[in-house]
């Protein structure tokens, strides 16, 4: 039934008639924060604020530290921000991210990522959501204690040979080092041997298929990265379009090892205190008679995330550090002094006593975090109405909330002189006389990191075990002044870090 005696014309009517009820549709939904009258800037159809990030060369986490930069010169405690037609809300004033992260917790239990539950290995600890998330979260927590780092650390310690041989091979090649590469898989060898008890062998074999597969985790191209914007903003769309956002193979391979490795110990009734043993427990036996076992899909997620969150984070943590560490070499002495110093008081030895010790190893990471934190933006999704205190502004269920880290971070009340690096921002007097809420390198509150301690204690044996044994500068492979690669989950360099290594 043509309206016209031209299908052409007929098919341009309709294509004209969709495209203006689209736009008038998202110029519609562009209104929302002006109608609850909440700060915004002016979106652009039909990305809203994140243009940049889509189709330009911005890293996400670089496009939010701008609005951040701008709303608050604006002198804005909060805004609202558009993610393609998807309204989200942007706590700029630090007492009002603190309620929604500690205080009001109960409204904000869920991150707001896209989670296809129909691929393998989904559902693990940062995906799950509401009552799953938190009984996962409690069978957890006890595998993170200070106590079991400890026991874990000799695990740890034993690395440690393995990454000096390695460095030694790299230097005798007389080439810049790609230090990002070499630290990857000194902690894949680390969370391979700490939560699975195997050895990845990922610093002595090239081809080792930890690293392999551990890459591809986070290789984004731009269409994966494309579907993970664009499942935040149409999560509905999404899930109906069955989008994917895991490699199959890599999937594939986790499921496998975990799979292969429990029957492993099952066979040889083999224990080992370590994370996989845990997961087995709660998928044999659990302690509460009421709780509903572990499914080897459950088990295989939470080995998945724990590898996947274990290695990527540190090691982009120590290539940072040695960064920064390399354009200050007044910094990098002053550590080095402090290291050996505490070792001379511990026989030489790097135990966790001795690592516990190093004061100023600690500030060096903490700033190293806050200029270059691997999460450079947190989220939320509201769950129940929420009334903001102090405004008239009620949040709806549903809506994603935007936790601007990096502009945080960088923000000159905060930190002043902020592009400096400056481990002294991190002594007792200067961190105590700042807003806890200023410094969010691990999150906040009841769904922050879980493997924080663990973390923190590779990436302190790394740096201890190379600054105590090499001198870093900058080679000019690097591409300065440094910019963050758009692709990536994590901030990582463009261009990577290349530095040059001279033993000691
Ligand atoms: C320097 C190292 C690390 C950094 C900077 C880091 C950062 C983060 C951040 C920012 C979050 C989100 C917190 C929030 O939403 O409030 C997170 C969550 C998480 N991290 Fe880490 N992380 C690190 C190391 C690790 C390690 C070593 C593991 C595991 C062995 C791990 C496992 C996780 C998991 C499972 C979650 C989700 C927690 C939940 O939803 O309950 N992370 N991490």
């Amino acid at each position: 039934m043509f309206i016209t005696n031209s299908i052409i014309t007929d098919l341009i009517a309709l294509f004209v008639t969709l495209a203006a009820l689209f736009i008038t549709y998202w110029k519609w939904t562009y209104q929302y924060w002006q109608r609850h009258n909440i700060p915004y800037l002016p979106p652009q159809i039909p990305f809203g604020n994140i243009t940049s990030s889509v189709i330009g060369n911005e890293n996400l986490g670089v496009a939010m530290k701008k609005i951040y930069d701008k709303m608050k010169r604006n002198g804005s405690k909060h805004a609202g921000i558009y993610m393609f037609n998807r309204c989200v809300y942007f706590p700029i004033d630090l007492d009002y991210i603190r309620n929604i992260m500690t205080k009001d917790f109960h409204y904000f239990v869920d991150r707001d990522f896209y989670v296809n539950r129909r691929d393998p290995l989904q559902a693990h600890l940062a995906n799950l959501t509401g009552s799953e998330w938190k009984s996962m979260r409690t069978k957890l927590t006890p595998t993170f204690t200070s106590g079991k780092m400890k026991m874990m650390f000799q695990v740890m310690a034993e690395c440690q040979n393995d990454l000096l041989t390695k460095m030694h091979e790299e230097c005798l090649k007389n080439k810049p080092i790609d230090i990002k590469d070499v630290l990857a898989r000194f902690t894949t060898n680390i969370i391979g041997s700490c939560a699975f008890g195997l050895e990845c062998k990922a610093l002595e074999d090239e081809d080792s298929e930890f690293r392999k597969y551990g890459k591809q985790i986070f290789v984004e191209t731009k269409f994966v990265m494309f579907k993970r914007i664009f499942g935040m903003a149409f999560p509905k769309v999404a899930k109906f379009l069955n989008l994917s956002t895991i490699r199959m193979d890599v999937a594939d391979f986790i499921l496998k090892t975990v799979e292969d490795t429990i029957e492993y110990r099952e066979k040889n009734n083999y224990n080992r205190n370590d994370f996989l043993q845990l997961m087995m427990k709660l998928k044999n036996n659990p302690s509460d008679p009421d709780e509903k076992p572990l499914t080897m899909d459950e088990v295989a997620s939470q080995c998945f995330v724990f590898f996947g969150a274990g290695f990527e984070t540190s090691s982009t943590l120590m290539s940072f550090a040695l960064y920064e560490l390399a354009k200050h070499q007044d910094i990098q002495e002053k550590l080095r002094v402090e290291i050996n110093s505490v070792l001379d008081n511990h026989d030489k030895q790097i135990i966790y006593d001795s690592i516990q010790d190093m004061k100023y190893l600690s500030q060096v990471i903490d700033e190293t975090l806050r200029k270059h934190p691997p999460a450079a933006f947190l989220n939320r999704t509201c769950v129940k109405d929420y009334k903001v205190p102090g405004e008239d502004l009620v949040i709806e269920k549903g809506k994603g909330i935007m936790i601007p880290v990096l502009g945080i971070h960088y923000d000159e009340e905060y930190y002043p002189n902020a592009s400096q690096f400056d481990p002294e921002r991190f002594n007792d007097e200067n961190k105590n006389s700042r807003h806890n809420f200023a410094y969010l390198p691990f999150g906040e509150g009841p769904r922050n990191c879980i493997g924080m301690r663990f973390g923190l204690l590779q990436s302190k044996l790394g740096l201890v075990c190379l600054i105590q044994n090499y001198k870093f500068t900058i080679n000019k492979k690097t591409q300065e002044p440094l910019r963050y690669k758009q692709n990536s989950i994590v901030l990582a360099a463009e261009g990577e870090i290349w530095l040059n290594a001279q033993k000691i």
